[in-house]
């Protein structure tokens, strides 16, 4: 019986820039069109006849995975840790995408250990939620989708979590890192299912994991 084909799942923004590069040379490579940034097609076929693109929001690239609509996919571990998909394996660490996920507030303000309570802006409700129990602290999240930086000034939350990369966005918000939480990266991601009834998604993982060990290697020899 012919297998249907195979769907990869992708972050549109900026990760995508640091991915195709190892997703090429675990050859899936995409079709010239999925390149052009104008190009409102969400769906792209590849070099292999039975494996095509889908280039979705990163929070949706675990959901796509997650319920089999996508067998693989490319996303960071922030998503990852903040969905806990119990359908979701993620065997491969890509090393890119790094940056780590951080409570931060405005510069200048007290940084003592809070009340029992806190209410925190953040686009990682579950993580900060999780994060503040374990110091017994109930925290109240404000879920917003980006742009946590204009919280604090607004008067909507003190804290916020969000992503540090370089640390400029915090800077350039008068705002200030007080704890790191999670260090982060990408990684290939599969459906479990899928893993174990598809033998192509297997053959996918472990082009994945030689390419990402021979960048490693070359990395250490360097
Ligand atoms: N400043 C940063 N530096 C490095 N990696 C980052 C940074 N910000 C986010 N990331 C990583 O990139 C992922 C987001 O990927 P990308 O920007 O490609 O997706 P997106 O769908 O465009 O995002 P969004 O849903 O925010 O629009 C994050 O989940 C994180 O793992
Ligand atoms: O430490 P930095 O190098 O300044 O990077 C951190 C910023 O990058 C991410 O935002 P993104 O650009 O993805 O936009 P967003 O606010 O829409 O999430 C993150 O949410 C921070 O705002």
């Amino acid at each position: 019986m012919p297998q249907s084909d195979l769907t990869f799942a992708v972050p549109k923004g900026r990760l995508l820039d640091d991915a195709l590069p190892v997703m090429e040379r675990a050859g899936v490579v995409p079709e010239p069109g999925f390149h052009d940034k104008t190009n409102r097609a969400l769906c792209f076929a590849t070099e292999r006849p039975d494996l095509r693109l889908i280039r979705v929001r990163a929070f949706d690239v675990a959901t796509f995975v997650a319920h089999g609509a996508a067998q693989i996919g490319i996303v960071g571990s922030d998503v990852i840790e903040e969905f806990d998909y119990s359908d979701l394996y993620a065997p491969v660490d890509l090393d890119i995408g790094h940056c780590h996920l951080a409570v931060a507030q405005a510069v200048g303000e007290d940084a003592s250990p809070i009340s029992s309570h806190v209410r925190v802006a953040t686009k990682y409700p579950n993580i900060t939620r999780r994060y503040y129990e374990k110091q017994g602290v109930q925290a109240e999240c404000v879920k917003l989708n980006g742009a946590m930086e204009l919280a604090p000034s607004l008067g909507l939350a003190r804290r916020i979590v969000d992503l540090v990369s370089t640390g400029r966005t915090l800077k350039e918000n008068g705002l200030v890192e007080t704890q790191p939480i999670l260090d982060i990266t990408a990684r290939l991601i599969v459906n479990r299912a899928a893993l174990k009834t598809d033998s192509r998604v297997a053959d996918l993982v472990e082009a994945f994991r030689r390419e990402a060990d021979a960048r490693l290697q070359a990395k250490a020899a360097a």
